[in-house]
């Protein structure tokens, strides 16, 4: 299987042009590749189809195999990757996702895309995706109790569901620790990306995030669209001018354009180097 190895400010995938190759078992594939001893060494699989309906498709799995809705990250890579290679000869595109289709546009350098920016639809604010409480209701400050303490939680969905808890000092949070018990908590029947949060002042949050089936990665794309909205929400940042969302890889800037009610996101997209690997043994 060839692959090439890309990441999003340090979110990183192995990605697969199905234009040209065939991945039969994704879910299997993704946990072997995503090993960072055995394997390649990622935090997932994301398979680059054809599409009838967009300019290409974006099929996301996650560290264990499970398959993701929406990666924010992954897409602005996707997008690179499609222009790079000549699949896609513009710099607007769009990309089918399992969460709709999403709206890019590339600026180039030296004739490669370098940074994207995308427009990542519209938040969901009601608890549906997220049954935490009703089906009807907003979580926007809701106490919520995990692993015996008391937190906050403001719970909005980019397609994909986000807890964001915000904390004093997010350096100091044991994540591997306490980053389990959120994403497995009862509340959460399908589990959730869970993103601490620590406001730096009112156009600047910075957080980390222990993600649904990959545990801490260095940024989550939709958790920085999730938590921008959710500081809005919560009057921690002034939301008429884009904010900066620090994560342990890099910055991302979110905007919320409230007319519209999409979200949209900037950042970079690096491809890390070009390889193959044999994956009889999988039957692929
Ligand atoms: N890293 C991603 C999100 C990947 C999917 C997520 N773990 C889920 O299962 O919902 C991003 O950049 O958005």
């Amino acid at each position: 299987m060839k692959f090439t190895k890309m990441h999003g400010i340090g979110n990183d995938y192995v990605y697969v042009n199905c234009f040209e190759e065939t991945v039969k078992d994704p879910a299997a594939v993704a946990k072997f590749v995503s090993d960072r001893h055995f394997g390649i060494g990622s935090d997932g699989l994301i398979l680059i189809r054809p599409s009838e309906i967009a300019d290409c498709e974006m099929d996301m799995y996650n560290l264990d195999g499970s398959q993701g809705a929406m990666c924010g990250n992954g897409i602005r890579c996707v997008a690179k990757y499609v222009y790079d290679h000549g699949i896609v000869d513009k710099t607007s595109l769009s990309i089918a996702t399992r969460s709709g289709i999403k709206y890019v546009d590339l600026a180039i350098r030296d004739g490669k895309a370098s940074m994207v920016k995308v427009n990542m639809g519209s938040p969901i604010l009601t608890a549906k995706e997220i049954p935490v409480v009703a089906e009807t209701e907003q979580v926007i400050d809701a106490p919520i109790t995990v692993a015996g303490k008391e937190y906050h939680m403001t719970a909005v969905s980019m397609g994909n569901p986000h807890a964001i808890i915000y904390v004093d000092d997010v350096d100091s949070l044991d994540l591997e620790k306490i980053g389990p018990s959120f994403e497995n908590h009862v509340c959460f029947p399908d589990r959730v990306n869970t993103e601490f949060v620590q406001v730096i002042d009112r156009h600047t949050v910075k957080m980390r995030v222990w993600e649904r089936g990959s545990g801490e990665t260095l940024a989550c794309g939709t958790g920085a669209c999730a938590v921008t909205v959710a500081s809005i929400l919560n009057d921690k940042v002034d939301g008429s001018n884009p904010v900066t969302v620090q994560l342990l890889g890099g910055d991302l800037n979110i905007s919320w354009e409230r007319d519209e009610n999409l979200v949209y996101m900037t950042g970079p997209a690096t491809t890390v180097f070009d390889g193959e690997i044999d994956l009889g043994f999988l039957g692929e």
